[in-house]
């Protein structure tokens, strides 16, 4: 599957939620979108869902737009936070109709899924607890094995031990089942491993697209003396900088070429490289 976005956006009446955004995901993959609140997430992910048009630009997935096309979107799953389903309704009710909706709908995976997170076939929608409407949630999205499964914060009032089940299953469901896997999180360090790229976005727009290997790979993060530091890193591409009392911190995104003497160079975890990179002092990285 391809995902393409060229000068995407989206305006809530005059407020844009989206602007510039262009972006490519192609393959079998899973991939962490991540940035602060409000950081249009939520708004990107429901227009790869065909749940509204863009504004402006484009947004296709393997060449065709997503709004009011079931062709398209009978092959993607998106899992919000909330607003999923019908209150109405009762748990097999929902299986039932994901069933319908998605073609490659795996029947025996879901029936498992609701006993590993001990749904009741009968249970209405509007008594589950919040943990368990989020456990239908992932239920329906790892059972619709849809080529574009996407999971918005899916996990609200899940515990830790069903959190780290979650995990564990859609990684067993992505093996089983190759696809590309889109996961909004603000639990990096819970599930970076999972993750082989990333695309941050920040003010509606696109931060940053690395894989995380590359990124673990090429950045840096520097501290000491200022001087030696601005000398070391000058003309050298920056991803966040900030200094005080004479001492300064970057995170270089680049080789480093001069000796460090006197500097102390570290590695970043992937939550701490996001806190970096979303404080004022970023530059862009496409
Ligand atoms: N239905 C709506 N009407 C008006 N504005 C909206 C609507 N939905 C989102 N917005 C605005 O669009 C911007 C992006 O919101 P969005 O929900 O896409 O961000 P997000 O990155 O998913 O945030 P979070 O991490 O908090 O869920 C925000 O300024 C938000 O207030």
């Amino acid at each position: 599957m391809e995902i393409k976005t060229t000068n995407l956006q989206k305006a809530y009446r005059k407020n844009y939620a989206i602007q510039d955004f262009t972006l490519d995901l192609e393959g079998e993959k899973i991939i962490g979108l991540l940035g602060k609140n409000g950081a249009g997430k939520t708004t990107f992910m429901r227009m790869l869902a065909g749940h509204f048009q863009p504004t402006n630009g484009q947004l296709t997935i393997n060449g065709q737009t997503p709004f009011n096309h079931y062709d398209v979107t009978k092959n993607i799953c998106l899992v919000m936070e909330s607003n999923n389903f019908n209150n109405k309704f009762r748990v097999k009710d929902i299986l039932e109709i994901s069933a319908k909706f998605y073609p490659n709908w795996d029947h025996e995976y879901a029936e498992r899924l609701r006993q590993v997170f001990r749904l009741k076939e009968k249970q209405k929608i509007k008594t589950l607890s919040k943990g368990m409407y989020s456990a239908l949630g992932i239920i329906v999205g790892l059972s619709s094995h849809a080529p574009i499964t996407i999971f918005d914060e899916p996990y609200i009032g899940l515990d830790a031990s069903f959190r780290s089940t979650f995990y564990d299953l859609l990684l067993e469901s992505y093996q089983k089942n190759p696809r590309l896997i889109i996961l909004s999180t603000h639990l990096i360090d819970e599930v970076s491993n999972l993750f082989e790229e990333v695309v941050i976005m920040q003010e509606g727009k696109l931060l940053l697209h690395d894989t995380v290997d590359h990124l673990a790979s090429k950045h840096l993060v520097l501290s000491g003396n200022k001087e030696k530091i601005d000398q070391l890193t000058n003309g050298l591409d920056i991803l966040h900088q900030s200094s005080m009392l004479g001492q300064k911190t970057v995170v270089l995104y680049d080789e480093l070429v001069e000796e460090t003497d006197g500097v102390d160079v570290s590695k970043s975890t992937l939550q701490e490289l996001f806190v970096y990179l979303t404080k004022e002092e970023v530059n862009t990285h496409a």
